[in-house]
């Protein structure tokens, strides 16, 4: 472990500070784009706007013999389109770090993009050793080309040794923005019996206990991801990153995904993936807090403006708890509100 002072010191000579606080960003969807195919990667200026993230996906997705287009369509794409200006964010996710491309790849984004690039997501994250090694690899390339801002770490959490490790990635570095949940490699990694991309399953219920009049047995499907969240949003929270629900491949199911998005929402992540433009608006839905919920909090604020104390709203008492849940949902609210005017006029900011 490294000690409390030389936690924060950069890891290259002239590689920039690296970051204390993370940068507050409002994040509610990941849209991925494959850049490899121009006639997607020609839409990302329309579809920017509509986003808090563009990601250009060059892993899983990407046929293997179109890596290398994928990754120049990325550098493209980062010039095309201004996404400072438009305040999105840009990510790529790299193939993972036992593949033969991801050394050409961080090499070349940090070359030609890294002022443009904010986080780089990295795939089947194992333990912190893979936080390590990305890390001083950024810091080196970042000084070499006069980057001036690091750019951030993402972890995906689709192994069950990375799942063992979760919080030990999750404070490897200072670069550590968050961590997504890759249902679809957890599942193959765990040998779990299943052929989907995230959600639920109709075989993984419970079952009540047996009628004496031989009525049916009432049985309910449960949450196959729940154990596995829980860990990932402690994690998370206790290092001050950001936890987030990766994807959904039922595409052709916006209100399972919208179940599964917003069971990810109150366990306290911050976005989701989006994989097709489907998803956006369901993602932007969820991840922002329900314009009612946010007046409620309001009034326990106004209710006890030191946040202390107790006090009844509608029957419900109110006291130091429930005002700090408040005060996260304001807070989420006004950040959101300050990048989209349409929640800003919702919520009344
Ligand atoms: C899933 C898709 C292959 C579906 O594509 P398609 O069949 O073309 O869908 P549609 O015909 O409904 O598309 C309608 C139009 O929208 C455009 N489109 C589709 N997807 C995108 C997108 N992501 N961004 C922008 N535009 C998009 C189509 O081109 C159509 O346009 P037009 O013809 O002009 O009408 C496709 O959506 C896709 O490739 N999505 C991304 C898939 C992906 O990134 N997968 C990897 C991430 S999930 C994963 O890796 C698992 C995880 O790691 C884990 O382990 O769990
Ligand atoms: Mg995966």
């Amino acid at each position: 472990m490294k000690t409390a002072r030389g936690f924060f010191k950069p890891l290259a000579i002239g590689a920039p500070a690296p970051w204390r606080e993370l940068p507050a960003r409002v994040e509610r969807m990941i849209h991925f784009v494959p850049p490899h195919l121009e006639k997607v990667r020609a839409k990302v200026g329309e579809i920017a706007p509509t986003v808090d993230v563009i990601l250009a996906n060059l892993e899983d997705a990407i046929p293997a013999d179109a890596k290398g287009a994928a990754l120049a369509g990325t550098i493209a794409m980062s010039r095309e389109v201004d996404f400072k200006a438009l305040g999105v964010g840009l990510w790529v996710r790299i193939n993972c770090l036992n593949s033969p491309w991801h050394l050409d790849e961080v090499a070349t984004l940090v070359e030609k993009a890294g002022d443009r690039i904010d986080v780089i997501m990295v795939p089947k994250v194992e333990g912190p050793w893979d936080i390590f090694y990305i890390d001083q690899l950024l810091a080196s390339l970042e000084a070499k080309h006069g980057v001036t801002r690091p750019i951030l770490l993402h972890a995906i959490l689709e192994t069950a040794e990375g799942v063992m490790n979760v919080e030990q990635i999750a404070g490897a570095s200072p670069r550590m923005q968050g961590v997504s949940l890759g249902p679809a490699d957890l599942a193959a990694s765990r040998a779990m019996k299943t052929t989907r991309v995230g959600g639920g399953h109709p075989g993984y219920r419970v079952i009540e206990d047996p009628h004496t009049d031989g009525l049916p047995r009432a049985s309910v499907q449960q949450d196959l991801w729940h154990y596995t969240f829980a860990k990932m949003v402690d994690a998370c929270a206790a290092h001050g990153i950001k936890p987030f629900y990766g994807p959904f491949g039922a595409i052709d199911d916006p209100v399972a995904c919208e179940q599964q998005f917003r069971n990810a929402f109150l366990m306290g992540c911050a976005g989701a993936w989006s994989l097709h433009p489907s998803q956006i608006a369901i993602a932007k839905t969820v991840f922002s807090p329900d314009p009612a919920e946010v007046a409620f909090a309001r009034r326990i604020l106004e209710a006890m403006p030191d946040g202390s104390g107790v006090a009844m709203i509608d029957g419900k008492m109110q006291d130091d708890a429930t005002w700090k849940q408040a005060k996260v949902m304001v807070d989420c609210a006004r950040q959101i509100a300050a990048k989209d005017a349409e929640y800003a006029a919702l919520y009344g900011f």
